[in-house]
């Protein structure tokens, strides 16, 4: 079976670790077959994610290679792909994700908390940068990009305080013990699908679809189900940063999915924040349309709440000096 992926490094650990599942569910042997995508091209340029191309640009190449048949299996992090689905293409599997959360990398083994006011803080996530600057730490966000390795090595080298990553990147590659927090949900919403791997195929090859769906976790499944049903409904009427996150609890009558996400105006002055849950039932084979429900059902009620209108121009300078008292009483 032949495995795309991208070939930064936490791609190709992440794509690893799907051939080596596929190998020891299935006996299956695997090569990997890198593919360079516009995606890892702008990287090396080094401009910040803000305003590039759209966000389907990790994606894309992979996906090309897919349906030309120089690959079987295209292996994506979830959270890069785009909400509608593509033509001639079926996500397979969704495997058991990795601990969702955003994670911080800070000089001295700090937390976002410890920093003192106008230290730098680097992200290229416009859903980062709101969230943080929601937070009113009177931090600097500077816009940030690169492979894990060069955003950490920002830190290491002075130029910022701290930059904020998703966990699993980090413990794709066995690089935990460099995080020096951990962001509650409560205050810092991942990415709908952060922590998820798509395994895509071709939608007529029947035999690797059946195969790859070894892999599948229903759970997992169902949560970004949740995650980007929001991010599609919202999308549709807005384009401004979005976190989300859904779990699976057992409740009384059975296993339910808790959802919770927020939009923000790209400045995190204002927000919308909404949570839900939903029964999933006993048959997982209806869990990821549950999920999808849901989701649907949170964003339009995050509709209600005046979510379309965040990105309208708004007078911040209340809110900041709102903001620089918290910071003094800190
Ligand atoms: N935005 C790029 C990207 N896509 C997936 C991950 C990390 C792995 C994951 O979330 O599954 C990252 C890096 C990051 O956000 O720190």
């Amino acid at each position: 079976m032949r495995i795309g992926t991208r070939r930064s490094a936490l791609a190709t650990t992440q794509s690893g670790h799907v051939a080596a599942a596929l190998t020891e569910k299935l006996g299956v042997e695997t090569v990997l077959v890198e593919i360079t995508t516009d995606g890892d091209r702008s990287q090396a340029a080094g401009t910040p994610l803000v305003g590039a191309p759209s966000m389907g640009v990790f994606v894309s190449a992979l996906r090309d290679a897919l349906l030309a048949g120089e690959v079987d299996v295209a292996v994506h992090s979830l959270k890069d792909l785009p909400t509608y689905a593509t033509e001639g293409i079926t996500l397979a599997a969704v495997p058991v994700r990795e601990d969702p959360r955003d994670i911080v990398v800070a000089r001295d083994g700090l937390t976002l908390g410890e920093l003192p006011p106008g230290s730098k803080v680097g992200t290229g996530s416009p859903r980062r940068v709101a969230q943080i600057e929601a937070l009113g730490l009177g931090v600097e966000v500077h816009g940030l990009r690169g492979n894990v390795d060069t955003r950490i090595g920002r830190v290491r080298e002075g130029v910022l305080d701290a930059v904020v990553l998703a966990r699993a990147g980090l413990a794709r590659l066995d690089r935990l013990d460099e995080v020096t927090e951990v962001l509650d949900p409560l205050q810092v919403l991942p990415a709908p699908g952060q922590g998820a791997l798509a395994v895509e195929c071709r939608s007529d090859d029947a035999a690797t679809i059946a195969a790859v769906a070894a892999l599948d976790d229903p759970a997992t499944r169902a949560a970004v189900a949740a995650e980007r049903s929001v991010m599609a409904v919202l999308e549709g009427g807005c384009a401004a940063p979005i976190g989300a996150l859904a779990e699976l609890a057992e409740g009384d009558d059975g296993p339910e999915l808790w959802l919770r996400a927020v939009i923000l105006s790209t400045d995190g002055v204002l927000s919308v924040r909404r949570s839900a849950s939903a029964p999933l039932g006993d048959d997982p084979a209806g869990w990821s349309a549950a999920g999808t429900a849901l989701g649907a059902s949170l964003a339009a009620e995050m509709l209600v709440d005046g979510a379309a209108e965040l990105m309208a121009p708004h007078d911040s300078t209340s809110h900041q000096s709102a903001r620089s008292a918290e910071v003094h009483n800190a």
